[in-house]
């Protein structure tokens, strides 16, 4: 199976918890890498509330118009439990560069949702970089990944009844 594709911009965002990050993030990956990609915020360390910048991250992975997402808060908690409210995204919590390898292998995730009160920046760098490198094995990961999608359609279908 593939990597992403990295003629897409990748999302970013960040609640002020991982606003430095973040911002460190964006340098490592745009001008050190020349990946593109679209900050949604937050644009300073003043505290915010999380969902205003994992929504609009999973609505952007959503629609298909970027490749994946990148989303950091303090614990990774608050931005994962968002994002993973929406269609399609399947945002991952990763601490380590192996934990970011798997969740790519088998399940297949599109957010990257980093704690980056609990994570070194070297360490955040090697889990974006391993995110992004790691095909999704398909086989039977793919079997229980579309599992996941059937309990989408279904919890759509049953909120239209
Ligand atoms: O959402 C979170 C926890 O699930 C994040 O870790 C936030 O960054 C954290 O809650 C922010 O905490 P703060 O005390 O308001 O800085």
């Amino acid at each position: 199976m593939n990597t992403f594709d990295l003629s897409l911009p990748l999302a970013i965002g960040s609640d002020h918890a991982g606003f430095e990050y973040k911002a460190h993030l964006i340098n490592y990956l745009r001008d050190e890498k020349g990946i593109a990609l679209r900050d949604f915020g937050t644009y300073s360390a003043d505290s915010v509330d999380y969902p205003d910048f994992a929504h609009p991250v999973a609505n952007a992975v959503e629609s298909h118009a970027y490749g994946f997402g990148i989303l950091l808060c303090g614990s990774a908690n608050g931005v994962a439990i968002t994002a993973n409210k929406h269609a399609h995204i399947r945002a991952a919590i990763c601490w380590t560069a192996e934990i970011a390898s798997l969740a790519r292998q088998h399940n297949n995730a599109n957010v990257l949702c980093i704690p980056a009160r609990f994570v070194s920046f070297e360490e955040a760098k090697n889990i974006v970089d391993t995110f992004i490198a790691t095909a999704f094995e398909g086989g039977r990961h793919l079997t229980r990944v579309n599992k996941i999608a059937v309990s989408e359609a279904a919890n759509v279908s049953n909120a239209s009844l």
